[in-house]
């Protein structure tokens, strides 16, 4: 095949970031994709709806298309039961996020124990507010390797349990543990699957030399479990949908003794998920995994109009303007196979 049309994609999980980064940011996020679920982990966090609006008008002045952003609030232990139905009254705010405290780039005043939002859980549930969860355990004694499964076995099972009413996003899972839950649990749970968890696994960021660009949270795992996620994001299964969790870093946060989570895909996101179906011998599955199961999941109308792909390979440049800095993004530097028209 050598060319592809489908429904408009969305992209139902990334961060945009805020400031000098956002007009590079939105460009690329605004290619393609008709909508995007926008993270709340900016400094300071998205955590009241004031916030969201203003941030949502900061987004729509960096956009010259269609493309729209769908709001998230970023949950504390001090998030209240009346926050949540304001959002939701907003009609812009869709979701809210749980970052377990700790567990990722700008989750400081994430949660610290789950417990302590079961009413703001409860009344997601009864005003239709999905939630979003960065399914990993934060405690240092659990392997980095094993944080989701754990997250999964001690906390996830629980609230999904507990609420049976409520959408669940498991967001950017990374293992076959993940998989079997989502796949195992009622319809109200789905995940987003990113680009890069299907393309690598952990050989390509530790064989032969460390690659900071590829350290991104949750870890990529071994290639078992990335065979395990290939397998759902092309199962035709309606629970699993395109979110590339695209999360720029300067070039200097990343490439240092120290470096940040996250890695860069919004400049090809269709264009590397295609590769991944392809190799899959699964494209015809694409459509469904980009543009009809995230709509579908969170009740929203698909996208009306189309995209296409074509075969014809480009080169990825080493870098792309991010504010007053650079990011690399993946394949920097090497071709991608796929473009959109
Ligand atoms: N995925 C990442 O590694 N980083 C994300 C945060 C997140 O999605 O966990 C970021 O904001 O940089
Ligand atoms: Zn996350
Ligand atoms: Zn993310």
């Amino acid at each position: 095949m050598t060319k592809l049309t489908l429904t408009r994609p969305d992209d139902w999980h990334i961060h945009l970031r805020d400031g000098v980064s956002l007009a590079d940011t939105v460009r690329d996020a605004g290619r393609y994709m008709g909508r995007a679920i926008v993270m709340p982990n900016l400094v300071p966090p998205i955590t009241n709806t004031e916030a969201a609006l203003a941030y949502y008008e900061r987004i729509k002045a960096h956009s010259s298309t269609a493309f729209e952003p769908l709001m998230v609030l970023y949950l504390t232990d001090k998030t209240s039961p009346d926050e949540i139905r304001a959002a939701k009254a907003s009609g812009k705010v869709v979701a809210a996020k749980l970052y377990p405290a700790g567990a990722t780039t700008n989750s400081d005043s994430g949660v610290t124990d789950v417990a302590n939002i079961y009413g703001v859980l409860k009344a997601m549930e009864e005003e239709g507010l999905l939630l979003l969860v960065h399914g990993e355990v934060t405690d240092s004694a659990i392997d980095i390797f094993d944080r989701e499964r754990i997250f999964i076995e001690n906390i996830l099972s629980k609230v999904v349990a507990d609420f049976p009413g409520l959408k669940i996003v498991l967001e950017h899972i990374t293992t076959k543990d993940a998989v079997d839950f989502v796949m195992s649990a009622g319809d109200n749970v789905g995940a987003t699957i990113t680009a890069h968890h299907l393309l690598y696994n952990r050989n390509h960021m530790l064989a032969g030399g460390i690659r900071p660009h590829f350290y991104c949270l949750p870890i990529l795992k071994r290639n078992t479990h990335q065979q395990a996620l290939l397998a759902a994001a092309t199962s035709g299964s309606k629970k699993f949908f395109l979110g590339t969790d695209s999360a720029p870093h300067a070039k200097d946060k990343k490439e240092a003794a120290c470096g940040c989570a996250g890695s860069y895909t919004a400049h090809a996101a269709l264009e590397l998920y295609a590769e991944a179906f392809e190799a899959e011998g699964k494209l015809d599955k694409l459509e469904a995994f980009a543009s009809f199961n995230g709509p579908d999941f969170y009740g929203l109308p698909r996208n009306s109009d189309t995209v296409t792909l074509v075969k014809a390979p480009w080169q990825v440049p080493e870098s792309y303007p991010l504010g007053g800095a650079t990011v690399v993004p993946i394949r920097a530097g090497e071709t991608i196979g796929w473009k959109v028209e």
